[in-house]
């Protein structure tokens, strides 16, 4: 059955296009209020929005079946990414798509204040002839202070060299180089407030970014200075903007984005002369529309139909080529994770996984949240899948390693997991032959060559004569078929054990049967 995909909110035409063409069923209903998007997400396997759908976590709770939310466009604040992660859901954005569309939005915020554009137009329409009142500023040779140059801030620098002005920008995570290679000074915040004409805001909200631009800094910035904020509402004091602005300190503000949208009839800074805003059109031009549109389809589909993950916001991306790579090792981690569950000790506290060989190249991370997903299914009700299963981990306080190993073994490549708990550890390791023959070929001591699916007996017994026919004719009697058999023991022959794949589970009458054969320590049925 082909998954299907809702787009709730208003996304240009072609996204559609792109995700039929993909295979996929497509259902758009945009503007449903909460309720009715409550009652019919269940149905879908994916969600695309833009930012007027809020996903929370009440939404997320009724969509069983969701897979992956697609946010046309960059800032994810209209989701609850913790709850989404716990769900297992991919969220993925579409950086870049917007960036010329924004950068230009704020280049025009900042021409606009310092030419009084807006306020002359409304002069003009009233009638007036107010020359000496609008008198500007030149850009040229002033200087620019952006905060924030990942995609937008950096497009924003082009911009603003092209008119000849000055660039200071801030942004921790970006080197002294990077920003000298852009043509900008990398300074400090207290400078760039100090030394900028215009301040231009490029920076997502978080907890350090909420208020950045507050009372004290507005004080500190240039008499006269102008101030953009096309980034998100909340990183500007609204209020203090408004005092700033009302005493003739700052020359000018404008925000595409408020702290609430829209903002209240009586808000302070929509009476105040050299404030210009727009309702958060920052990113709506035919152009970027399209981009995002096509770019969250295309995402979306390349998921839903490949399991590649691209511009994911809570869990790592993966280019097609690694997907490739560490594909056929998937299910095999699958089979590990579960068995290791099956054998693992009371309390496990932690997940070991080792990759060895040639797949030790590939990013472990994906592995090993298969590995935990499968392990943490046979302990718990809820639904854990690769994306949620760190955080259910983390929460549960189990430790997950993964571990990369130059350990010399027999296989092109080797995946071990170890699991550690209250009063002892489990072992089991796999390998795949060709392209998808996973094999089971340790576990604990035992080395083997077992084929980990369906159901399966194991037994653990002394290295004497007879064990295994008493085994085949006990299993026999009961109408158990083994379809395959896989033997082995401790190199000192202290012990010996065999993995028995059959086609039905044993009653447990009759595995207590197989418990009292000669020389049978352990017998337990599992099923992979
Ligand atoms: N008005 C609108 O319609 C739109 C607004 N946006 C907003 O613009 C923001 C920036 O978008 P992009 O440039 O695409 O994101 P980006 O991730 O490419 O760039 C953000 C930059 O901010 C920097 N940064 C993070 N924390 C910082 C801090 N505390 N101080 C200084 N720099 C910090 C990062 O290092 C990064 O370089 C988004 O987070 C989004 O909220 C994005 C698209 C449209
Ligand atoms: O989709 C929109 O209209 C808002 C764009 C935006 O704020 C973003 O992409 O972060």
């Amino acid at each position: 059955m082909a998954a299907r995909v809702l787009v709730s909110d208003d996304l240009s035409p072609e996204a559609v296009a792109v995700l039929k063409q993909a295979g996929l069923e497509v259902d758009v209903k945009v503007g449903l209020k909460p309720d009715a998007l409550e009652a019919i997400i269940g149905d879908y396997d994916a969600l695309a929005v833009r930012s007027a759908t809020k996903v929370t976590a009440k939404l997320l709770e009724k969509a069983s079946r969701l897979r992956v939310i697609g946010r046309a466009g960059v800032g994810v604040d209209n989701v609850d990414l913790d709850a989404a992660t716990r769900r297992g859901v991919v969220v993925m954005n579409t950086p870049g798509g917007s960036s010329v569309t924004v950068a230009e939005l704020a280049l025009a915020m900042i021409l606009a204040l310092s030419r009084h554009v807006p306020a002359a137009t409304a002069s003009v329409k009233a009638g007036k002839w107010e020359k000496k009142r609008f008198q500007g500023h030149e850009l040229a040779g002033k200087t620019l202070g952006v905060v924030g140059i990942g995609n937008i801030g950096s497009v924003l620098v082009d911009r603003a060299l092209a008119m000849k002005m000055r660039v200071v920008a801030y942004d921790p995570f970006i080197s002294a180089e990077a920003a000298a290679k852009l043509g900008v000074e990398r300074v400090e915040l207290d400078a760039l407030w100090a030394q900028a004409d215009v301040v231009s805001l490029h920076v997502p909200l978080t907890e350090q970014t909420r208020n950045l631009v507050d009372a004290k800094v507005l004080a500190r910035m240039k008499k006269g200075a102008l101030l953009v904020n096309c980034a998100r509402g909340g990183i500007v004091d609204e209020r203090a903007l408004a005092d700033a602005l009302a005493s003739g300190h700052l020359g000018g503000a404008a925000l595409d984005v408020f702290e609430q949208e829209p903002p209240p009839a009586d808000h302070p800074l929509l009476g105040l002369d050299g404030f210009v805003a727009t309702p958060h059109i920052g990113a709506s031009t035919e152009e970027a529309q399209s981009a995002v549109a096509v770019a969250v389809a295309e995402q979306l589909a390349a998921y839903l139909n490949h399991g590649v993950v691209k511009n994911a916001v809570n869990v790592p991306g993966l280019p097609r080529e690694i997907m490739d790579q560490i594909a056929p090792f998937l299910p095999l981690c699958e089979k590990l994770g579960s068995l290791a569950a099956q054998l693992a000790p009371q309390g496990p506290s932690e997940v070991t996984v080792e990759v060895a060989g040639e797949l030790a190249a590939a990013p472990i991370r994906p592995l090993a949240a298969r590995t935990l997903a499968a392990f943490l299914r046979h302990h718990l009700e809820t639904p854990v899948n690769d994306v949620s299963a760190p955080a259910v981990a983390k929460e549960r306080g189990i430790a997950v390693r993964e571990v990369r190993s130059a350990e010399p073994h027999d296989y092109a490549s080797l995946v071990t997991v170890t699991v550690r708990g209250q009063g002892g550890e489990a072992h089991v390791a796999g390998t795949v032959y060709g392209k998808r023959e996973a094999r089971l070929v340790r576990v604990d001591g035992f080395r083997l060559e077992a084929v980990p699916e369906g159901h399966v007996i194991l037994c653990e017994n002394d290295d004497a004569p007879g064990v295994v026919g008493n085994l085949g004719t006990a299993l026999g009697a009961a109408g158990v078929n083994i379809a395959r058999i896989s033997l082995s023991r401790l190199d000192d022959h202290s012990r010996a054990f065999a993995f028995l794949n059959v086609d039905s589970a044993p009653a447990p009458g009759v595995l207590e049967q197989v418990r009292r054969l000669p020389h049978v320590r352990t017998v337990r049925s599992i099923h992979l």
